[in-house]
């Protein structure tokens, strides 16, 4: 039986419902929100949709202990609105969530893989993992998935190409230290200095549009949630398949010792080997003032969120 759990059910968190739903992806689903009427909401609107499918997934609200056997827990709780006033607003509000959450889901016997998503991803997703007491492996955030999806697009429409053909990753911090690793980027297998397809690309340019869009959608639709989700979905058929997924994902780094967004592989126990890439010493460079920065705002979170400021 696949079992999974979401805790906040926003923007976020209730496209994942229906997608998990919609899609036959999870045979039990325990939704968590501060909002009792949202949860009881979402769920009949939920069971509304499953009457045109041939497929059933049992709902279970606001339960906690039902946790206990899930496979996977998905955190999206959080405020996103107050994004639109600086960056780092959600990490003392998001760091009470966690105190709130954790014990409650220690308390459950949760044994599963933790994909959190709530900002600042980096320090939130080490707040828990440290907060839950489970190993590293069995927490990871989102980190910048999307930072290097929006990347990858960037380049495939300067090279105009499909943006299956790029690879290559953004490490760092999701809303904070973003390092564009133009080391890691090939576009099936050509070096970005050479010409792709006829087009030679400027990097500057790529950050530019890469950053755009980020910008348009959260102008237009005062958040972002499919992209998002839709990588979710793909982590989530990853971790309960045996295949093997590569994402920039937050994760535990001995080498920084620390949780920081670094290309790695996901596969059935969460966190596989991570991708040891040769970065550029200037890439290298960045990359540690990115995980000291997230060491910092886990410190706020350890002190109860105080700042000396
Ligand atoms: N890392 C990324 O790529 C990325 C992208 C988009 C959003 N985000 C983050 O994901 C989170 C969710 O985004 P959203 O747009 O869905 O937010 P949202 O504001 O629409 O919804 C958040 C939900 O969390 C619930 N919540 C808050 N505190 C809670 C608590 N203590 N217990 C239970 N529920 C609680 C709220 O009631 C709300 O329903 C935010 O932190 C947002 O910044 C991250």
């Amino acid at each position: 039986m696949r079992k999974i759990g979401i805790i906040g059910l926003g923007h976020i968190g209730r496209l994942l419902a229906h997608d998990l739903v919609a899609t036959d992806k999870v045979d039990q689903l325990v939704l968590i929100d501060q909002n009792d009427e949202l949860v009881v909401g979402l769920k009949a609107d939920l069971e509304n949709a499953q009457t045109a499918l041939s497929t059933r997934t049992e709902i279970i609200l606001q339960d906690y202990a039902a946790l206990k056997n899930a496979d996977i827990l998905v955190t999206a709780f959080g405020d996103s609105s107050l994004l639109e006033k600086q960056q780092m607003a959600e990490l003392t509000r998001n760091g009470k969530a966690v105190r709130e959450i954790a014990p409650q889901v220690k308390q459950s016997g949760f044994d599963g893989i933790v994909l959190n998503i709530s900002d600042p991803n980096e320090a939130i997703t080490a707040y828990l993992q440290q907060q839950l007491a489970l190993p590293t492996k069995q927490v990871i955030g989102i980190g910048t998935t999307i930072d290097t999806a929006r990347m990858r697009q960037a380049v495939a429409k300067a090279a105009e190409l499909s943006s299956q053909n790029v690879s290559g990753f953004v490490y760092g911090q999701h809303n904070g230290e973003k390092i564009f690793a133009w080391s890691t980027v090939t576009v099936n297998g050509q070096d970005l200095d050479k010409s792709i397809n006829g087009h030679h690309l400027d990097q500057n340019q790529l950050r530019i549009t890469a950053d755009l869009d980020n910008w348009y959608t959260f102008k237009g639709l005062g958040y972002n949630a499919s992209a998002v989700v839709t990588w979710i979905l793909q982590m989530i058929s990853t971790i309960l398949g045996n295949g093997e997924l590569s994402a920039s994902v937050a994760i535990y780094q001995p080498r920084y010792s620390g949780y920081v967004s670094f290309p790695t592989l996901l596969n059935r126990n969460g966190q596989g080997h991570p991708l040891l890439l040769n970065l550029y010493p200037v890439e290298e460079a960045a990359v540690k003032t990115a995980a000291n920065a997230i060491q910092q705002q886990l410190t706020i979170l350890q002190q109860g969120g105080k700042t000396n400021d």
